[in-house]
């Protein structure tokens, strides 16, 4: 039976490559042949070669076997992860010798015995997948510590609720997590559901492996193939070495792609490929790299109505969301707020060293409030009062939007008028007011006024806390 492989030989003698290409054929499914040393870069990169069969001479008469080792270095040059065979009929020691000095795998005397042939190709297949391994796990090493250092190392706060709401979508979480199954999180902004993300990697079989996360929202047109699938040393102008992707790094774990709702049309086509193959290319590769990943998407759309309006996929839609868990907005589950409250209360005091209480006609205040800023408009505000308040009780006062109004505070401030005369050259004042320029233009949407900032959006949101927006 033939092995999955593919094989290349090179030789001037256009005998010794009909003889290869017969034995080869019968044993591995892609088998090319050239007379033409030159043709090797070509084919590598249109064709994922694993292992070489290289000739040492080429031109006539040629017996030193330099012209093999020159082109042995470039091929070793251009794809470190291809296996190298060298062949010459001027069979000798220190010649052998020399070919595996320079990262040859072996060396194989013409004419050749054919157990001999295919028992050494056996051995160069199995070294180029050890290598294929290698080379991965190195590169994904790589990815993680940089996506380490990106701070995706996990969330900082605790998943809360008690409500009937919450008990839902933990159960649903609960028992989606043991699948495989893609699952779409919805919620407005600010329930949760990132936190929502981890808790499903967390409570998954994969929860050894990383969870890798990445924004579509904030993602440029230029960079979006290579954030999802990597790309190799010189694609472009800026590779300037391999990249690993999200999807590769996401490997034998959970890819969480949020603000999926943001992705425009023509990238929704080559993410569905993608998840359809379970194979992904990086940019300027040739080689497909098989993916095994758990997909949780997230959006604040709703999604059938932008399939509706012809600016989201169906067939995605359908691919992404096997299980649906919907966060409930804040204001449809009051009775979380007093957990969530003192839990966030008790954060803030321990990280200002304050001792606090909250007067329980204040938390009925909070209750009472529409939070449409969600879990992250209140935990902002409990941090503001925490630092703002004096003696030991919580003050309030200062931080919760006026009831009547029922806006978030970005919102309320986007309403201001905006002076775009340089009144002042302070960069804190002047980069407060692009932000809120910058929201007000998008109508409150953080992702799509981050992105036109060319800001992500944990950036964005470092902002909007800074400057109380
Ligand atoms: N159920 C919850 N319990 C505790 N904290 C929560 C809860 N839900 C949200 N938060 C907090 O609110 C903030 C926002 O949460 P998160 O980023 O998960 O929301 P999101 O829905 O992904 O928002 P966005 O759509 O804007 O990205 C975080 O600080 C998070 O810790």
């Amino acid at each position: 039976m033939k092995q999955a492989g593919s094989i290349l030989v090179v030789d001037d003698n256009p005998d010794i490559l009909i003889a290869a290409r017969l034995l080869l054929k019968q044993h591995y499914q892609i088998v090319k042949t050239t007379d033409n040393p030159f043709d090797i870069e070509a084919i590598i990169k249109s064709h994922p070669i694993e292992v070489i069969l290289l000739d040492m001479n080429f031109t006539q008469d040629s017996i030193s076997g330099k012209e093999g080792f020159y082109w042995l270095k470039k091929i070793i040059a251009q794809d470190p992860s291809i296996v190298v065979l060298l062949m010459t009929a001027y069979s000798d020691i220190q010649l052998a010798v020399d070919a595996i000095k320079s990262g040859a795998a072996d060396f194989i005397a013409k004419p050749w015995q054919n157990d001999q042939l295919l028992a050494a190709v056996a051995a160069a297949f199995a070294h180029a997948k050890d290598k294929q391994q290698v080379n991965k796990l190195t590169r994904q090493t790589q990815g993680l510590n940089q996506a380490l250092s990106e701070s995706q190392s996990g969330p900082t706060f605790d998943f809360l609720g008690q409500s009937a709401a919450m008990q839902q979508v933990f159960n649903t979480i609960e028992k989606a997590a043991q699948t495989d199954a893609n699952i779409l999180i919805t919620g407005e902004s600010g329930t949760g559901k990132e936190l929502a993300a981890h808790a499903i990697h967390q409570a998954s079989l994969r929860r050894d492996n990383p969870l890798i996360s990445l924004d579509m929202g904030s993602l440029s047109d230029s960079v979006f193939e290579s954030e999802l699938f990597g790309h190799k040393k010189g694609a472009f102008t800026d590779a300037k070495a391999d990249k690993v992707g999200r999807f590769e790094l996401a490997h034998g774990g959970s890819l969480f792609l949020d603000e999926l709702g943001n992705l425009p049309l023509a990238h929704q086509a080559t993410l569905l490929a993608a998840l359809q193959n379970r194979q992904i290319t990086p940019v300027g590769g040739s080689k497909p790299v098989d993916v095994d990943i758990r997909l949780i998407c997230a959006t604040n759309d709703n999604l059938s109505d932008s399939v509706a309006q012809g600016r989201f996929r169906q067939d995605l839609l359908y691919r992404i969301n096997t299980i649906e868990v919907r966060l409930p907005a804040l204001r449809e589950r009051t009775s979380d707020i007093p957990l969530l409250v003192d839990y966030y209360l008790s954060h803030f005091a321990k990280k200002y060293k304050r001792h606090l209480t909250i007067a329980p006609c204040d938390m009925q205040l909070l209750c009472d409030y529409t939070w449409p800023g969600n879990v992250r408009e209140l935990s902002h505000a409990i941090e503001r009062a925490v630092i703002l308040s004096e003696g030991d009780t919580l003050n309030i006062a200062t931080v919760v939007g006026q009831p009547s109004t029922n806006m978030p505070a970005a919102f309320n401030s986007a309403n201001e008028p905006i002076t775009q005369d340089t009144d002042t050259f302070d960069l804190e004042i002047i980069e407060q007011r692009t932000v809120r320029a910058a929201l007000k233009h998008h109508q409150g949407n953080v992702s799509h006024a981050a992105k036109a900032l060319g800001l992500t959006r944990g950036a964005m949101y470092r902002r909007l806390e800074k400057y109380n927006l």
